[in-house]
C-alpha cells in the first residue's frame, strides 16, 4: 500500500458523505477587497463521494483553439446548470448549507455547480477570475469542494502585481470560500504538479450569472 493510500484510509474512515458543521470556517484577507474562507475536511467519507463522480459524473474531454493548433483543455469537465439533478445528493446538501451560510453576506444562493477532474500531476488550470459574467465587474463568491488528492490552489493579485502568491492545498473534503473582489482583483490556477499526484475533482458552486 503506498502512502497515499494510507493516508486516505487514516484521515477518511467513514464511509458515507457527510458534511460537517461550517463554524471552522476561518476567513483570509487576501486584500483590495478579496478574501478567501477554508476549512480543511469539511466533507468527510470523501473517498467514496471521490470514487462515485469519478465513475458516474459524464465527464466531457474539451479542446481549446490556440492560434491555429486545436489543444485538449487538461482536465476533465461537467457543468450542472441551475435546477439540474446533482451527481450525488451529498452535493446538494452542500450547496443548501453553503448558501445558508452564506445567505447574508452574498445575497443570493449557490445554484450551479461545475466540475473538474485532474487525472494527475499534468492536469491543471491556469491562472484566471472566474469573469464569464457578473463575476467580471461585481463582487460574488465560488465556493470550492474537493476531493481525491490534495493539489496546490495558488492566488495571486490579478495581472501578477506585487503582493505574495497564496497557496492553499485541496483534496480529502477541503472546502474554499473565495469572495468579495476575488474574481476580479485577483486571479487563481492549481498548476500542473511535479511531484506524483493523485486524481481529484473538485465541484465549484456558483450564484446565477457567475462563470
Ligand atoms: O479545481 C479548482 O479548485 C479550481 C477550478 C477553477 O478555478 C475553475 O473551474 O474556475
Ligand atoms: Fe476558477
Amino acid at each position: 500500500m503506498t502512502a497515499h493510500h494510507l493516508q486516505g484510509s487514516l484521515f477518511d474512515q467513514s464511509d458515507d458523505p457527510r458534511l460537517g458543521p461550517l463554524d471552522g470556517l476561518r476567513r483570509t484577507v487576501l486584500g483590495a477587497g478579496a478574501w478567501i474562507d477554508v476549512l480543511p475536511g469539511w466533507l468527510t467519507g470523501s473517498d467514496t463521494l471521490f470514487a462515485h463522480l469519478a465513475a458516474e459524473v459524464p465527464w466531457r474531454a474539451e479542446q481549446r483553439r490556440m492560434y491555429d493548433n486545436v489543444v485538449a483543455v487538461p482536465r476533465l469537465l461537467a457543468f450542472y446548470g441551475e435546477g439540474a439533478a446533482l451527481p450525488h445528493p451529498v452535493l446538494d446538501e452542500a450547496r443548501r448549507a453553503l448558501s445558508a451560510h452564506y445567505a447574508g453576506e452574498l445575497g443570493e444562493p449557490f445554484v450551479t455547480a461545475g466540475l473538474c477532474h485532474y487525472r494527475d500531476g499534468h492536469d491543471s488550470v491556469a491562472w484566471h477570475g472566474d469573469r464569464i459574467g457578473r463575476g467580471a465587474d461585481r463582487d460574488t463568491m465560488v465556493a470550492i469542494v474537493s476531493v481525491g488528492s490534495p493539489r496546490d490552489l495558488l492566488l495571486r493579485p490579478a495581472g501578477g502585481g506585487a503582493g505574495g502568491t497564496v497557496r492553499r492545498p485541496l483534496g480529502h473534503g477541503d472546502l474554499i470560500v473565495m469572495g468579495g473582489s476575488c474574481q476580479r482583483t485577483w486571479e487563481h490556477c492549481v498548476p500542473k504538479s511535479g511531484r506524483a499526484a493523485g486524481p481529484r475533482i473538485s465541484v465549484q458552486f456558483r450564484p446565477r450569472g457567475v462563470r
